[in-house]
């Protein structure tokens, strides 16, 4: 999947968060968006996912010739956000029996491969409401990395992860590779998403 953006800008009221940004995202171009606390980061973000419109500017999704619109966007996407929750009153079990029932996991894995992924085997009959908040961050990762998505978007992703986890995390990046389109918006330091050979630093865009 390549993601143009075409000199996108987004204001609310009347004050621009954001204008002029220009870039094509493609799984040769994993791209990290960079910026402080309420820059914008997740405003770009959900414009990217078509949650939400630009103020001016436009995005053009497309798979080799293919233009696809919109509307369908969200279906190609696989993402964990920190304004994601999970349906915390299902076991692990059942979460990822009911996400399965929606779409496959990559390589035909399932329930087990998933929860020993995200070293969470021994959780598989948890409620998710009891999980720390590291072990669901590692859960929404593993679910936006190893569902069959086209597109995986990533906001702070190592946000409540000890050093182990952001390890873990890094992995995943690396094994996801050129398969998926990557977008990922943080604030922390640049080598976390060491993958990532594009930056957009929204300060720059003010
Ligand atoms: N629906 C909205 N209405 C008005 N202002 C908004 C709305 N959504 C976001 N904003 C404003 O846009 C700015 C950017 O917010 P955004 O959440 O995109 O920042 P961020 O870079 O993701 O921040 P953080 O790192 O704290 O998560 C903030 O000033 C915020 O108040």
């Amino acid at each position: 999947m390549t993601i143009t953006l075409d000199n996108l800008g987004r204001r609310f009221n009347k004050e621009w968060i954001f204008r002029g940004i220009s870039k094509v995202i493609d799984p040769l171009h994993p791209t990290v968006i960079f910026g402080n606390n309420g820059s914008g980061k997740s405003t770009l973000m959900k414009l990217i996912t078509s949650s939400e419109i630009p103020s001016e500017g436009s995005i053009k999704y497309q798979i080799g010739d293919n233009v696809i619109p919109e509307d369908k966007v969200f279906s190609y996407i696989g993402m964990a956000t920190p304004y994601m929750d999970l349906p915390e009153e299902f076991t692990l079990s059942e979460l990822l029996q009911f996400n399965l029932k929606f779409k496959p996991f990559n390589d035909g894995l399932g329930v087990k491969d998933i929860a020993e992924i995200a070293f969470l085997s021994d959780s598989l009959n948890k409620q998710v409401k009891v999980f720390s908040s590291g072990m669901k961050q590692r859960l929404k990762l593993a679910l936006a990395f190893y569902t069959k998505n086209a597109i995986l978007l990533l906001d702070e992703p190592t946000s409540n992860l000890d050093q182990k986890g952001i390890h873990w995390y890094q992995e995943q990046l690396v094994k996801v590779g050129t398969t998926k389109t990557i977008v990922i918006c943080s604030n922390a330091k640049e080598e976390e998403h060491f993958i990532c050979n594009q930056i957009i630093d929204i300060n720059q865009y003010k």
